[in-house]
């Protein structure tokens, strides 16, 4: 009798979960990804000319949206897009049915351990997202739901079940994501350290979150993972992901969800510029002294119990205490509330406490 066909496994989350890409160049690197990303639907957001023709590679399946669709479907909120930045990836979070979003740049590759195994970044991610966090107590060896490892001598049994994973932060080897000023300084600087840990990041802490190589649960805490108004017309870029993760951080804290960061890596092939990069940058980096006290005294009210009422209420507050650093704050804010429109919009259904 014939031997049965190896069954193939379906892909974890696959009906579950979208990936998002923004892009202003080709999308070659998918065919790097192709044995990882093929099962999953693609949501390409297109920065830069809408007349340029973005090419996907075959047997992909994937929706791609350029500035005219985003004006098109937003109409006058899409003000709150950004335009030539990365932060334009947001709408493909908005735009998704899913309840997983992963996203990544189009020069991020398919990285080694130091096995010499490729690593499956996708795989990674939704098992950080589908074992629960610890923020309220540190556990020593670093992730207590991951194979081989539990909770150390002293860990309170009442905080073993821990708390639902809304965010998973990747990191890169390669090309670190460096400021400037230390991309200046150390040109030739590469990260070939893979440290085999995801860790928990304490609830109360705040921390730099780089979108290149990043997954979250949509419903938990979709509406808090806006990327601002950077880019085209605005003082500052390159802080769409890190005003995104503080935001982001305050709220997880305030629902109690829980933020990982961590495995998995990623290649990252490409340094943009760091004089370009100096420009975008230089205004948030003095910024970012008034910003983080401001995000690290942030309280929301217990009244605030859904995603969007948080937001609003950090919108709020931002428009009152960091208006007065630059009128940027102010319009951010805007943007902010913008943003929540947009969203409850786009997705009515997702206005329950924590989005559930
Ligand atoms: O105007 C633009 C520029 C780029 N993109 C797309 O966004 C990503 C990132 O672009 P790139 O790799 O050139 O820039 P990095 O400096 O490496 O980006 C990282 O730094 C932060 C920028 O905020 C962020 O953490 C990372 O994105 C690529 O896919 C480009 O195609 C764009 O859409 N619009
Ligand atoms: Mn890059």
């Amino acid at each position: 009798m014939a031997s049965p066909s190896p069954v193939t496994p379906t892909p974890l989350l696959k009906d579950e979960l979208d990936i998002v890409i923004p892009t202003i160049r080709n999308l070659d690197f998918l065919e790097m990804w192709r044995p990882f990303f093929q099962p999953y639907h693609l949501i390409i957001v297109q920065d830069g000319d809408p007349s340029k023709v973005i090419n996907v590679p075959q047997g992909f399946d994937y929706e791609l949206y350029n500035r005219n669709d985003i004006n098109r479907i937003l109409g006058p909120k899409a003000s709150c897009i950004s335009f030539k930045d990365s932060a334009c990836r947001c709408f493909g979070y908005m735009v998704s049915k899913k309840k997983y979003i992963f996203t990544i740049d189009d020069d991020c590759f398919v990285a080694k351990d130091p096995t010499g195994n490729d690593i499956n970044a996708l795989e990674q991610h939704i098992k950080n997202l589908l074992s629960p966090s610890t923020p309220y107590f540190f556990n020593t060896l670093y992730d207590p739901y991951r194979e081989g490892a539990d909770f150390v001598r002293g860990y309170p049994f009442s905080l073993r079940e821990g708390v639902p994973t809304a965010v998973s932060h990747g990191l890169w080897l390669n090309i670190p994501d460096y400021d400037a000023p230390t991309q200046l300084v150390k040109p030739r600087e590469r990260n070939t350290r893979f440290v085999d840990a995801v860790l928990t990041i304490p609830k109360g802490t705040l921390f730099p979150m780089c979108g290149m190589n990043l997954a979250f649960d949509r419903e938990l805490i979709g509406p808090a993972m806006y990327f601002g108004l950077m880019g085209d017309g605005q003082p500052i870029g390159r802080y769409d992901d890190m005003w995104a993760g503080w935001c982001m951080k305050v709220i997880c804290d305030h629902l109690g969800l829980g933020v990982k960061t961590g495995l998995p890596y990623i290649w990252h092939s490409k340094a943009s510029n760091p004089f370009v990069n100096l420009k975008k940058e230089y205004k948030g980096i003095y910024w970012q002294e008034e910003l983080i006290p401001f995000f690290q005294a942030a309280t929301l009210p217990k009244e605030c119990t859904t995603v969007q009422s948080c937001y609003k209420e950090l919108s709020k507050q931002v428009k009152a205490k960091l208006g007065k650093v630059d009128d940027y704050f102010n319009k951010l804010a805007d943007a902010m509330l913008t943003w929540i429109e947009a969203w409850d919009e786009l997705n009515p259904s997702a206005q329950l406490p924590n989005g559930k």
